[in-house]
Formats: structure tokens, C-alpha cells, sequence
């Protein structure tokens, strides 16, 4: 469901108290919570804002929805955009699982990623997505060789390596199907070309012209997506 936001705040409100709400239901019923996000360059002021929310953070796991494969301390890496922007103040005491440790090493970064993932004791309580003006969510990029891998419903792993044809670096990324595992949904998406984007995505059938679409025309996963112009 797409949710028209009026104001910038409003967008980050809603999403705030949903995402807040997600992982108590979580911590009261298992003790824990899970929580995937995205990075690029849209997510700073709701990172800021969520830190600030009251969430019991020592219960709280964090990991990445995808991630570049840049060392930790590049200014393209998501985890960078995490630890400078969502692990502060009481936040911090979240446990942080990144995705790269070594750039030089692709694969053994997506076998240590998948295992980490693994050894969650729970399924992610819910994934807060980003998208790009070409139809991209997580880094299951339109052109990229692997993303029939990425949207196959028959890929066994969580995440995988991806070749974006025309963004910067290497990725790593959540499959489709490791994203429909999650709990709930959550799209955070801004500008009237996105939401033109948004718009073609959600004409069926799903295309992976538009990578978003898949999530967006599916019943299985509680699915939002929260614009502001
Ligand atoms: O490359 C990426 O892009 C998407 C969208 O980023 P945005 O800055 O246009 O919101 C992001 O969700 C993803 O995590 C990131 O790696």
C-alpha cells in the first residue's frame, strides 16, 4: 500500500512509529528483534530520527539490506552510512552485523554474510527498503546478470552477489525471497520520479524491468510504502 505523505516529518513519523511498534511486538513475543536496512543517500534523517525512538536497542539486531563492496570506512558503504547516522546514542547498544569485512574478498563476504543471517535466531522483524529511479530496491538491480538468481523464488541462500550495469561497485543483496521472509515491508521513497517509478511498478505483472514491482504485487509479505513529494 502506498501512503502519501504530506511533509518530509510526517513521512519520517509514520515510518518511525511503525518501525518501533514492529520491533516491540517482536521483543515482547521472543525476547528480540531483527532489523534489515537499506543505505544510499535517502535514509539519514530517518536513521537520525529512529535512533532517537524509544526501542529497547540492547534487544535489537541490526543488518544490512545490501551493501557495496567498499571497506567499512569508504563514504559509499551503507555501514559507514549506519554507524555515523542510526548507531548513536542509545541506539549504539544495538548489535551490528555488517556485511563487508574484507573488499578484497566478494565471495567469502556473501558466504560470511549468508551465515550470519543464518545464525539469526528469528526472521528479520522487517526490512526498510529504499529505491532507485530505475526500478532497483536493495541492489536487485534491472540489467544486473544475477538478478535472475536474486528474484528466483528457488534461490536457497539469503543474499548474493550483484553486478549493477550502470551504478558504482559491487554489491551484496538480500534475495527476493529473503526479503518476503521478513515480518513486514517498508518502502521509504521521495520525488515525483519515483513516484512515476512506483507507479509503472505497480501495473502487472511484475517485471524485472522494475525490480520493485515483485515486492510491491505480492499478498505474501505485509508491504508500505511511504512517499513525500
Ligand atoms: O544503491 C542503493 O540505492 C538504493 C536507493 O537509494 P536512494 O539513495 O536513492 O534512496 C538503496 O535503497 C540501497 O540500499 C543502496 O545500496
Amino acid at each position: 500500500m502506498l501512503h502519501l505523505c504530506t511533509t518530509p516529518q510526517e513521512q519520517i513519523d509514520r515510518l518511525v512509529r511503525t518501525l518501533a511498534d514492529a520491533l516491540a511486538q517482536d521483543i515482547a513475543q521472543q525476547g528480540r528483534a531483527v532489523l534489515a536496512v537499506s543505505g544510499g543517500r535517502s535514509p539519514i534523517a530517518l536513521f537520525q530520527a529512529l535512533a532517537r525512538a524509544p526501542i529497547d536497542w540492547p534487544r535489537v539486531t541490526l543488518t544490512l539490506v545490501d551493501e557495496r563492496l567498499v571497506p567499512p570506512d569508504h563514504a559509499d558503504s551503507n555501514a559507514a552510512l549506519v554507524r555515523a547516522h542510526l548507531l548513536t546514542g542509545a541506539a549504539a547498544q544495538a548489535q551490528f552485523l555488517p556485511l563487508v569485512d574484507d573488499a578484497s574478498d566478494l565471495a567469502g563476504c556473501v558466504d560470511r554474510a549468508n551465515a550470519q543471517f543464518r545464525a539469526l535466531a528469528q526472521p528479520l522483524t522487517a526490512a526498510l527498503l529504499g529505491m532507485g529511479d530505475d526500478g532497483h530496491t536493495a541492489s536487485l538491480f534491472p540489467g544486473a546478470a544475477e538478478l535472475p538468481l536474486g528474484l528466483s523464488p528457488d534461490y536457497a541462500l539469503p543474499y548474493l552477489a550483484v553486478t549493477p550495469p550502470h551504478a558504482a561497485h559491487t554489491r551484496i543483496s538480500l534475495s527476493l525471497a529473503a526479503l518476503l521472509g521478513a515480518g513486514r515491508l517498508l518502502l521509504s521513497i521521495s520525488g515525483e520520479t519515483k513516484r512515476a517509478v512506483y507507479a509503472r511498478a505497480s501495473e502487472p505483472p511484475p517485471t524485472p524491468h522494475l525490480p520493485i514491482g515483485y515486492l510491491i504485487q505480492q499478498s505474501k509479505t505485509p508491504f508500505d510504502a511511504y512517499w513525500f513529494a
